[in-house]
């Protein structure tokens, strides 16, 4: 996508956002509640027109997309799609019936391993059940873009692990590209390799998950720093007791030595991807 605006009531949801996705690609996509994930989510789908920029996949504008290429898109919407009024063997049937590459094998498995109850009416599947089912749906095609905004809200702890457990196994064969947004970011840190951050309508970082792990530290000081070191892109001061903690950004491992030479006892903490995710939104 370059330069995707979308814009709702005036309000610029998204202001501008330009990244790109390959096979191999597992994107964390992060944000705040109102963030604009879905809405990205959905450009992406095509589902919305932009209001400047574009999004293509395979080279073809998303509004503008093939039957067939559509045939290699699995989404697994924040609220399903389901039909109410089926049962989960009728909406597996009706569903596989229109893709081409769709894996008996795979929804045989997953659908005993979850225990969906295929035989229940749709309407009358808890929230969770329904879940599961747009997963297998989403899943068992065999999807180059595999595209998940919100799919473990409703799971079971257990059934959360094995539907990881699924992704993990699909990433790591590299054939797919997967986009995932979730507020559950440990889950997330397991499996991403890329990550979005959506804030303020714009991509406060995009990039390998390593290279955000790497950049956002906290510096512990076991004194009272008069100044903050000017070389440092300041996010949070904390001060207990004598000690000064430092959370910064854009972090450079190789500035370690340069501060050690004022403060010898600087501690260096990394942090795992939530408490990143909490410091930058704060
Ligand atoms: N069709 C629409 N019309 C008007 N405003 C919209 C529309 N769709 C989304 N918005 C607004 O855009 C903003 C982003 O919404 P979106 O659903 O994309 O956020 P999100 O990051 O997915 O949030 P959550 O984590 O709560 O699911 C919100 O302020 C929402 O009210």
């Amino acid at each position: 996508m370059d330069a995707l605006v979308r814009t709702f009531n005036q309000h610029k949801v998204l202001n501008g956002l330009t990244a790109h996705i390959k096979r191999g690609d597992v994107v964390a996509l992060l944000g705040k509640n109102g963030a604009g994930k879905s809405t990205l989510l959905h450009t992406i789908l095509g589902f919305g027109v932009p209001d400047g920029g574009e999004v293509k996949l395979w080279q073809t504008p998303s509004i503008a997309l093939t039957q067939q290429q559509k045939q290699h898109i699995g989404f697994v919407p924040q609220q399903d799609e389901l039909l109410e009024q089926l049962t989960g063997a009728e909406q597996l049937k009706l569903f596989s019936k229109f893709r081409t590459h769709w894996d008996q094998a795979c929804c045989d498995r997953l659908v005993d391993s979850w225990k969906i109850p295929l035989n229940t009416r749709i309407s009358k599947m808890s929230l969770g059940e329904r879940q599961k089912l747009s997963i297998v749906l989403a899943l068992c095609h065999q999807p180059e873009l595999l595209i998940l905004d919100e799919p473990v809200a409703s799971l079971d702890p257990m059934a959360r692990r094995q539907f990881l457990a699924e992704l993990i196994d699909i990433a790591a064969e590299q054939q797919r590209a997967i986009i995932f947004s979730s507020h559950i970011v440990s889950d997330m840190e397991r499996i991403a390799n890329q990550v979005w951050l959506l804030k303020n309508g714009e991509l406060a970082f995009q990039g390998p998950l390593d290279d955000l792990k790497e950049s956002v530290v906290r510096l512990h000081f076991p004194q009272t720093l008069t100044e903050v070191p000017t070389e440092l892109t300041l996010v949070r001061r904390q001060q207990l007791g004598n000690s000064t903690t430092l959370t910064v950004q854009d972090w450079q491992p190789g500035q370690l030595a340069s501060l050690q030479a004022s403060y010898p006892a600087i501690q260096v903490e990394y942090l795992s991807l939530e408490e990143i995710f909490l410091e930058l939104n704060r």
